[in-house]
């Protein structure tokens, strides 16, 4: 690869904290992980460690196989395997809240994460008029380099009585059981009240690499500066722009500022490799940026184009953008349609509710989550819903952990048993196509009572009584769970849809972000709100193709500043 300047300066600057504000599509990854393998060799035998962090499995897995093909070039001996690749939660999870968080809990036991949906959980709530507030909706936030409880009021926040919020925090804590806010809370707590735990944290990783940066959230960033006061030396690198996780407290502000510290040395990566100079256009006017397109200018009917829709033709638009991906011989695995919420994602990708009651509806909805729409892992989390569900006293945090394959390896085998419950329609989980009354429900609860049968023998785990009247088949058709399933299978495989939020660090060939009117005002106005940086996002992920689905009744509006952005309207073509 042919690194640019900017990436070179990165890759080769002195050991010491950097801030790298990065635009989208500009080797982020390429660049963070050739920064990664010179660190190792500027340490070369120290037995200090470094850990590379992200946000998701899939970016660690990437860092992780990256980094062995590249460290091939590092000189035997020179401690190339003293690196770490985790997610940030990862890294806190595996070296303070598991190990260390017990004893500032003052728990017998350690540490686990819970889902939230735990029956023992409804005996923990807060103080707080005129309802008590249940412990799974209370927040942590940082201000004033102090931590507070509060919770979400329609998008407000409003702050807790701190005692009263601390009281029940302990009472949970003494169970050893965390929400992911609480997890980060104690976590915090457990450097403070173990100052050898920090200390050896510093010894271990003096030196920490975090990228996509702007997902950094306040309880991450609390835990980040107690590091860093204590000597790690944390480089960041990301892209506030695509700050899209503000609901989570991370708003790309530590980020944005990092490079203002004294010992902090600012870089900054200006140029896109994966976007036509044509997107790239549009991405500069909504980020107020003059980044540069990498690719040459080639004028072929490859583009960005906007098109009006009414809900009505929603169907009609996405087939069009189908034929148009089949026209220009792109790949429609290598295309995707997206929209801001997960709402209108499953209303355009045709996911139904499902039918059913009670705890049958977990595997309906697992069945037409695997069968109608090739969502494996969904259909794995509603088979584990429904399963633990049917388990007489699950042991604590068991759905956490069996949903969250990172978090406990102990589970492997019987994760491993539901995933092929999940996946094999001969033996597992029936097919919907199936007339449901008749044939998939008999088959369902045969199948689902002989695992948990395997589940006691070899997990020592005990079913519930009463399994036939607990998945009664109340409220099912008699024809297919999937309605529509043949019409569906007889159409081929279909471009996939998703929210924004779920292809974020992805390269897409061609996309068509379906906007509402607030999400297209918000994305014209720039990267100031959280709604407008989802549409920057949104726009940044096409590689070649980008179509822009603009309600009919805000066309005429709109059309001048979409063009004035450097859209083409679909008829002009
Ligand atoms: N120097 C380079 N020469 C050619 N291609 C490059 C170079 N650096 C990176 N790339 C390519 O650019 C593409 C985009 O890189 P990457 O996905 O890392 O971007 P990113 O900065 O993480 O983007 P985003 O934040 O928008 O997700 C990749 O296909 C990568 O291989």
């Amino acid at each position: 690869m042919d690194l640019s300047a900017e990436q070179q300066a990165i890759i080769n600057a002195p050991l010491a904290p950097l801030a790298v504000i990065a635009c989208a599509g500009s080797g982020k990854t390429a660049t963070a992980v050739r920064r990664l393998v010179e660190m190792r060799r500027l340490l070369a035998d120290s037995r200090a460690r470094v850990a590379l962090l992200s946000f998701s499995n899939v970016a660690v897995d990437t860092f992780r196989q990256s980094y062995q093909t590249l460290a091939q070039t590092l000189p035997n001996g020179a401690g190339r395997s003293r690196v770490d690749f985790e997610t940030l939660d990862g890294f806190i999870t595996s070296h303070i809240l598991r190990p260390h968080a017990y004893r500032t809990m003052g728990s017998q036991r350690a540490a686990f994460l819970v889902t939230g949906t735990e029956p023992f959980l409804s005996g923990f709530t807060c103080r707080r008029d005129p309802f008590p507030l249940p412990i799974t909706d209370m927040k942590v936030g940082f201000e004033n380099n102090e931590l507070f409880f509060y919770y979400d009021f329609q998008g407000n926040i409003k702050r807790l009585d701190q005692n009263a919020a601390s009281l029940a925090v302990r009472r949970l804590g003494r169970t050893g059981a965390y929400t992911h806010d609480l997890g980060r809370y104690w976590a915090y707590h457990t450097l403070i009240d173990q100052p050898l735990i920090l200390r050896a944290l510093v010894r271990r990783y003096p030196h920490v690499l975090v990228d996509e940066s702007q997902d950094i959230g306040l309880l991450h960033q609390a835990i980040l500066e107690l590091l860093m006061r204590a000597g790690v030396q944390v480089s960041l690198i990301g892209d506030p722009n695509q700050s899209i996780y503000e609901f989570a407290g991370a708003n790309g502000m530590f980020l944005r500022d990092y490079h203002r510290r004294e010992e902090v040395t600012a870089f900054s990566l200006t140029r896109n490799y994966r976007s036509r100079p044509s997107i790239q256009a549009i991405a500069n006017h909504i980020s107020g940026r003059n980044d540069e397109p990498h690719r040459p200018i080639d004028p072929g009917t490859h583009g960005v184009y906007f098109i009006g829709y009414s809900n009505p033709e929603l169907p009609g638009l996405l087939d069009a953008f189908h034929a148009e991906v089949a026209n220009l011989g792109m790949r429609i695995e290598n295309a995707a349609i997206l929209c801001r919420s997960s709402k209108l994602a499953d209303q355009l990708a045709g996911v139904n509710e499902p039918s059913g009651r009670g705890i049958v509806k977990h595997f309906v909805e697992a069945a037409l989550h695997r069968d109608m729409h090739g969502r494996f892992q969904d259909a794995y989390k509603a088979v584990v819903r429904g399963i633990v569900s049917l388990l007489d006293g699950p042991p604590q945090g068991l759905l956490a952990s069996l949903s969250h394959p990172a978090h406990d390896r102990s589970l492997q085998d019987l994760r491993r048993r539901l995933w092929a419950f999940s996946r094999e329609v001969e033996t597992g989980l029936p097919s919907s196509e199936l007339p449901a009354m008749d044939s998939w429900h008999p088959l369902m609860l045969a199948r689902v009572r002989t695992l948990l049968q395997e589940i006691h023998q070899d997990f020592g785990m005990v079913p519930t009584d009463n399994l036939g009247h607990k998945l009664a088949r109340t409220g099912l058709p008699a024809g297919p769970l999937g309605a529509g399933a043949d019409l569906a299978a007889e159409r081929g495989p279909r471009i996939r849809v998703g929210t924004v939020h779920h292809v974020k660090g992805e390269s897409i060939d061609a996309v068509l972000y379906v906007a509402t009117r607030p999400h297209l005002q918000a994305m014209l106005d720039g990267v100031e709100t959280e709604l407008g940086r989802i549409g920057y996002v949104a726009v940044t992920r096409a590689c070649n193709l980008l179509w822009l689905a603009v309600p009919s009744a805000a066309l005429r509006e709109m059309r001048p500043a979409l063009l004035a952005a450097g859209f083409q309207e679909a008829g002009d073509r």
